[in-house]
């Protein structure tokens, strides 16, 4: 088992790279095979180590699994061993990742009852899973905590009953987990203040596909009519959009010239104009996003000619999970920004590394940086750093790789978390990283 990253930075990288699977999508609709004793068959399934823990889980619980190959796989839960769900070793292994959380919904909409431990995930601040656990009493379930055991047990009693629901703020996972609860209730279930995440849209997609009635998708109201049952169905997971705006990162921070194939453009959202507004250029070729070498980028100021503010806001807003790479982009920027993450209060803590590297950022509170462009007057340095999540891991990754000299960066499970054979991928564009 490996556990840093060796870098040798300062190399532009150049040449193309095919974003992987949706992390976070790969977990809604993998969570969601368990609404039906049928075969569901999923592709473009990210291998990476969050999904390939998901599914471990829905194993150990009685799901079968055939892996058609290293994308691909079938999934039939015919049986779960309900067991299983109040062990140790479902705790233990749902304490290593975010998603295993949307187990909750689909096992208490099909059997009446599910269990849900301390769910793991990025160490970014506060979780909480009102919205989910709220949700799931609105539509008639019952919830005990056992301290000791630090289980949430879940019961439906007489089954669920579609009602109205006003979310207390449109949770991805939560909405996730409120319409699989609310495909199989009786009546219909409205949903107001939903999330709409492409991960979300792709979820309803797939839902009505077996055979479920929901309208409303991509919108913040969703209408669930619920159905008796649902059947199988094959589903393909979209590009991870996440992936896509990383190497938007990559390239231009490594002055490189990055071509990523396939891109799902149409489901990017605002992710690409973020970038220019960095002043990143971006060409579109079909549904390839080609970034040309760029000596330099030029922040834009708002049009009163105040100092820009990227922030991040719920779907169709840009996704928090960009911001770390947006800011460790700005750091070579001609210019300055303020890079506002609104949601999570522990995330922006990793500029303390990008201080030691030679960045010039303020950390003006939890939540705000201000980030002032260095516009190449010198390189940053290599030195060793941890990293503390996902993105910002990724996001340090990326100032190693342009950075004079060596650098390693350890706790890199974090990466491997999101990032599929990201190491392998970067070394074909030409950069110098080992595993070590
Ligand atoms: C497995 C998965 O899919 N993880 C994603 C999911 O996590 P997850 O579903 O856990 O995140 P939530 O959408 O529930 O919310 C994340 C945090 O933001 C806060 N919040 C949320 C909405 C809002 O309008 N205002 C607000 O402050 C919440 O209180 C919470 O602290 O969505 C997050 C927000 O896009 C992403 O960062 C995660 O990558
Ligand atoms: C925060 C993230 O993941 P998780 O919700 O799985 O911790 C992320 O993908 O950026």
């Amino acid at each position: 088992m490996s556990f840093a990253f060796e870098v040798r930075g300062g190399r532009p990288l150049r040449g193309e790279i095919v974003p992987q699977g949706a992390k976070n999508e790969a977990l809604q609709v993998i969570s969601a095979v368990l609404l039906t004793p049928e075969k569901v068959t999923i592709s473009n399934i990210p291998d990476i180590l969050d999904v390939n823990l998901l599914i471990a889980l829905l194993e150990e619980m009685g799901v079968k699994t055939e892996r058609i190959d290293r994308h691909t796989c079938v999934f039939q839960a015919a049986d779960i061993d309900f067991d299983y769900l109040q062990s140790d070793a479902f705790r233990s292994k749902s304490g290593r990742l975010r998603g295993s959380v949307m187990l909750a919904g689909p096992l208490l909409g099909r059997f009446g009852n599910a269990f849900i431990p301390k769910p793991g995930g990025d160490k970014i601040g506060r979780r909480r899973l009102d919205t989910h656990l709220t949700g799931f009493e609105k539509l008639g379930a019952r919830f005990s905590y056992d301290k000791n055991s630090s289980f949430f047990e879940l019961r439906a009693g007489k089954g669920l009953t579609g009602t109205y629901m006003l979310l207390d703020e449109p949770s991805v996972t939560g909405t996730a987990n409120l319409i699989m609860a609310a495909v199989l209730a009786k009546g219909t279930t409205t949903l107001y203040n939903a999330a709409c995440e492409p991960y979300v849209q792709q979820l309803c997609h797939m839902l009505n596909a077996m055979g479920a009635d929901i309208r409303g998708i991509s919108s913040n109201l969703l209408t669930i009519n619920g159905v008796r049952s649902l059947g199988g169905c094959s589903h393909r997971i979209l590009p991870d959009m996440i992936e896509v705006g990383s190497f938007i990162g990559l390239a231009a921070m490594t002055q490189g010239e990055i071509t990523i194939k396939n891109a799902g453009i149409s489901q990017l959202g605002m992710i690409p104009d973020k970038f220019r507004m960095l002043g990143i250029e971006l060409e579109y070729r079909g549904d390839d996003i080609h970034i040309p070498a760029q000596p330099d980028y030029e922040i834009q100021q708002f049009l009163d000619g105040s100092i820009l503010t990227i922030s991040d806001h719920p779907w169709p807003g840009l996704t928090p999970d960009l911001l770390s790479i947006m800011l460790v982009v700005a750091v070579q920027a001609k210019g300055s920004v303020l890079i506002h993450q609104k949601m999570f209060e522990s995330r922006l803590f990793f500029v303390d590394k990008l201080l030691d590297m030679g960045a010039q950022i303020i950390l003006c509170d939890p939540h705000r940086a201000a980030v002032i462009g260095l516009n190449r007057s010198h390189p940053l340095r290599g030195i060793t750093m941890s990293s503390p999540d996902i993105r910002a891991g990724v996001a340090l990754l990326i100032a190693a790789l342009s950075a004079e000299g060596e650098s390693l960066i350890q706790n890199i499970e974090q990466i491997d978390r999101g990032y599929q054979y990201i190491d392998e991928r970067l070394r074909q564009l030409g950069a110098d990283i080992r595993r070590v």
